[in-house]
């Protein structure tokens, strides 16, 4: 047995990062309820490192998207790709490798309002890495709450006893659990003030940098989108119809784009970002 066998036999489910340029890679991605389409030959292509900001009109398909990418979400036709893997129409455990090198905040934390926040960073560990012994579980999933922002006595708190902010946090911290190369947000800053969705922003880039993270974030937010977005893609007509900077999507002319950017929100947006500057000058 190679040295490095063994090291693979100690150490279940370690793995190589992904080096290649897309971890994502949706080609032809065709989902549907009964008779209702919800994507018809969608193609996405997320690259390693960047964020991604996933926008579109309330029910066009983001979480549909997400679910899709993630396994959870059967596919009618089409491929979707995750470090190289086809995770279409696999068995789950087939996938087990892939599975924990992705994390996932989706919207409303999806907390289990019986454990607390500590024990619930600890059921993917528990999950995915069942040896790990009950003192160095509990010391990382702690250490995933301090990353997350929350202060040392949120461990040992229930879901009910903290703010919608704090449940995000918390949410966060399970999906940094397994240490991901990917994180899926779900709608991450929806419900908090300006002020818990701009600290939440700075959280999400900052882990994108120091972590170097891969992130599908799905958002209403047009701040978010300004803020930390690297690029954007667009859902509608049950497709990606247009995915670059914000700068190179005003461009296409898309009147959904244009409406979106360039409509009464989108306007306040860019008018605080020049007090901003200005100010900051
Ligand atoms: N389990 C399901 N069964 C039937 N239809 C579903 C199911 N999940 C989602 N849909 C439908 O799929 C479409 C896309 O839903 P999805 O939740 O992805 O939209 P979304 O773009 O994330 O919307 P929002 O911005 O409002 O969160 C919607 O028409 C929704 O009703």
């Amino acid at each position: 047995m190679s040295e490095h066998d063994h090291q693979d036999q100690q150490q279940p489910g370690r793995h190589e990062r992904f080096r290649g340029d897309y971890p994502i890679v949706v080609s032809g991605l065709r989902t549907q309820f009964g008779e209702h389409v919800v994507h018809d030959d969608l193609d996405l292509e997320v690259r390693r490192g960047e964020i991604i900001g996933v926008v579109g009109g309330s029910g066009t398909g983001k979480s549909v998207l997400m679910r899709a990418i993630i396994g959870l979400q059967g596919v009618a036709a089409g491929d979707v790709e995750v470090f190289g893997k086809s995770i279409t129409g696999a068995d789950p455990d087939e996938h087990i490798g892939v599975r924990n090198r992705w994390g996932v905040l989706f919207q409303g934390g999806a907390l289990f309002s019986t454990l607390t926040v500590g024990e619930n960073v600890e059921v993917p560990l528990k999950q995915f890495y069942p040896d790990i012994d009950d003192e160095l579980r509990r010391e990382i999933a702690r250490y995933k709450v301090l990353l997350s922002g929350l202060p040392e006595d949120a461990v040992s708190k229930y879901p009910s006893e903290l703010s919608g902010g704090m449940k995000k946090r918390a949410g966060l911290a399970r999906a940094l659990a397994l240490d991901p190369e990917l994180l899926f947000l779900d709608e991450p800053t929806a419900g908090l003030d300006p002020i818990g969705a701009a600290k939440f922003d700075s959280l999400t880039k900052e882990l994108q940098e120091t972590l170097g993270l891969t992130v599908f974030l799905i958002t209403h937010d047009l701040d978010t989108l300004y803020e930390i977005c690297d690029r954007v893609a667009v859902l509608a007509d049950k497709k990606v119809i247009a995915v670059g900077t914000i700068p190179e999507l005003l461009e296409t002319d898309h009147p959904w784009i244009d409406e979106y950017f360039n409509g009464p929100r989108g306007r306040a947006v860019l008018a605080s970002r020049e007090r901003e500057r200005a100010k900051s000058t």
